[in-house]
């Protein structure tokens, strides 16, 4: 059972007047076919759990984290679970849980008196394990302790499960799982192993780690993770797609004009850039994080929600998508990102693209899709924008105020809202541009919503792969990019340099408007859960 699954159970708050009220919720089948039930959950097997790279930056910002939320609210029992860290670091477990506990967060309405003890409960089930990855000393100890806990928790002949979590740079995957599987294979029960993008740099190094995992693991042991597949909205998506009668006939080609996938963040590469110079901001975010919103936003009806049902009909819209234009990208590099000392002085890596995808099928022919990144621009926000076509036969004059839109805000609060022309009140017929609005904050006021990694840890653990991406997906997102990646690589393409606070390249609002995108002005809308402290 899945946070939203407890909601249900615990009956949904609603708010009608000013008053807030309890009503039982209807009988409700589980959103995702197969999927396991709490208590199954709970009833399972000891588990052991690995995180490789446990000194890193992902691990003490999100894996950690992640697991503590799902400790607290009881899906890793003490009495079952160990989390094992693993790295090259010459740390003590005193010193991985100092590193930690900056990090784990007791929400305040924790039904515990004392916070703190939550923390040192969690901190405690967490034992580091200092190892080279590609020498077997480290590994031999690792499955030492996993089987004894294991022997402790299950008896010699009961069931485990082991998850192994890699928080570490690709190329070190191949010898890790190498090694997991001559002296960590689980015996007695399940393994599954969770892999961080960017899965490869190309086609070809992609497949060819696919290729490598592939030959020791199944894919259903590998989960391929992509975070924002794991945040509220996106997770919406498929319901606010399929479960609403009044957007089923609007949601294609003779309704929509464009759509704009924005990622946007207001800091540079702070400390990453060693990193991200390797793959700039088509590899980070792209080619991965937007191309996955752009399968649940324009995909077909899956035929059930079972997970390949799902995953199925996302590769058909990855197929669908035509090679790329040279004259519908726009690159941009932020002024002061080559002052970052790990950055080489000389690098055209583009912190900014701004990339048309044409999606040649029956619902989309004729729609562009705009997928835009970037570092250091003048906001932080992650959004999916549905423009409509005008109303023919504009009686009211209305165009002049805008086009409708629809938009769902992945961050920061959660939001959708629609965008349309209303009378003006009052004596005067007047049309003016207005919005419903659900925001998230104002709506669900008692709810937490819960971390996208939180959220795709539990889905690992309960075995459901909707949420990851399959290696056919991967496949096709690769093909789609790597031949303008490569021209990049080659220096074909040069980034523009645009401010560091700015929206980006100029030429960037160009090319959306170029391909029909009609900007509202003379009424910016600030939403009220945007007001209220972001
Ligand atoms: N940080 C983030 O916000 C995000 C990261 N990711 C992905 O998660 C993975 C881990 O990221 P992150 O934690 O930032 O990475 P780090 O650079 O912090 O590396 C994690 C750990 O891996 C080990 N390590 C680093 N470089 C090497 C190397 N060349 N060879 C062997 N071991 C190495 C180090 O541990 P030790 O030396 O102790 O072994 C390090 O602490 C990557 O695939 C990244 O792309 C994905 C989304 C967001
Ligand atoms: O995968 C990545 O995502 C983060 C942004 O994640 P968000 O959940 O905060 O939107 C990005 O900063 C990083 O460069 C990238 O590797």
């Amino acid at each position: 059972m899945k946070q939203r699954e407890l909601y249900m159970a615990q009956g949904l708050q609603i708010r009608e007047m000013g008053t807030v009220e309890t009503i039982p919720t209807l009988p409700c089948e589980s959103l995702s076919d197969g999927k396991n039930t709490l208590t199954k959950f709970l009833e399972g097997s000891c588990l052991s759990i690995v995180v490789f790279g446990a000194s890193g930056d992902l691990a003490k910002k999100k894996t950690f984290p992640a697991l503590f939320n799902l400790f607290r609210q009881g899906f890793l029992p003490s009495d079952r679970v160990r989390i094992f860290g693993y790295g090259r670091s010459a740390l003590t477990d005193k010193g991985l849980r100092d590193r930690l506990i900056g990090y784990l967060k007791p929400a305040k309405t924790d039904p515990r008196k004392d916070p703190s003890s939550v923390v040192k409960e969690f901190l405690d089930l967490i034992t580091y394990i200092s190892g080279l990855y590609d020498t077997v000393d480290g590994y031999l100890k690792l499955e030492h302790l996993i089987s004894q806990h294991e022997d402790l928790k299950s008896g010699e002949k009961g069931q485990t499960r082991r998850l192994f979590y890699f928080a570490l740079p690709p190329s070190v995957y191949p010898v890790v799982c190498r090694m997991i599987k001559q002296h960590c294979v689980n015996k007695r029960g399940w393994m599954r192993l969770v892999v961080e993008k960017p899965f490869g740099k190309d086609l070809a190094s992609s497949n060819e780690l696919s290729d490598q995992l592939g030959e020791l693991f199944t894919e259903e042991e590998i989960y391929r993770i992509d975070h924002y597949l794991g945040k509220e909205i996106v997770q919406n998506l498929l319901v606010m797609r399929f479960a609403n009668r009044f957007f089923l006939p609007l949601w294609n080609r003779d309704s929509i004009d464009n759509v704009q996938i924005v990622f946007k963040e207001d800091f540079g590469t702070e400390g990453r850039g060693g990193y991200f110079d390797d793959y700039g901001i088509i590899r980070d975010i792209i080619q991965n994080h937007l191309l996955q919103v752009l399968c649940l936003v324009a995909m077909e009806k899956p035929v059930s929600l079972n997970p390949e049902d799902i995953r199925d009909e996302k590769v058909k819209v990855l197929k669908a998508i035509q090679p790329i234009r040279d004259d519908e990208v726009i690159l941009g590099q932020y002024d002061g990102y080559l002052a970052d000392p790990t950055v080489p002085k000389n690098s055209k890596t583009p912190t900014f693209a701004a990339i048309v995808l044409r999606i040649c099928n029956e619902r989309w022919d004729g729609v562009p899709f705009v997928m835009k990144a970037g570092k250091a621009l003048d906001t932080r926000k992650a959004e999916i924008r549905v423009q409509f076509k005008d109303v023919p036969g504009d009686i009211f004059r209305c165009q002049k105020q805008g086009r409708n839109e629809f938009v769902m805000r992945l961050q920061p609060s959660e939001a959708m809202y629609m965008k349309l022309v209303v009378k003006q009140p009052g004596l005067e017929m007047a049309a003016i541009q207005s919005e419903l609005d659900l925001s998230y904050r104002e709506r669900y006021q008692d709810i937490v919503i819960p971390e996208a990694y939180e959220r795709l840890l539990l889905d690992i653990l309960c075995g459901d792969q909707q949420h990851f991406v399959r290696r056919d997906e991967l496949r096709r997102a690769w093909e789609i990019f790597t031949p303008l990646l490569h021209r990049i690589d080659k220096g074909e393409f040069k980034p523009l340099i645009y401010p560091e606070g700015s929206r980006g390249p100029p030429e960037a609002d160009r090319l959306t408007e170029g391909i029909g995108y009609v900007r509202t002005y003379g009424y910016v809308w600030n939403p009220p859960s945007l007001k209220a402290g972001m």
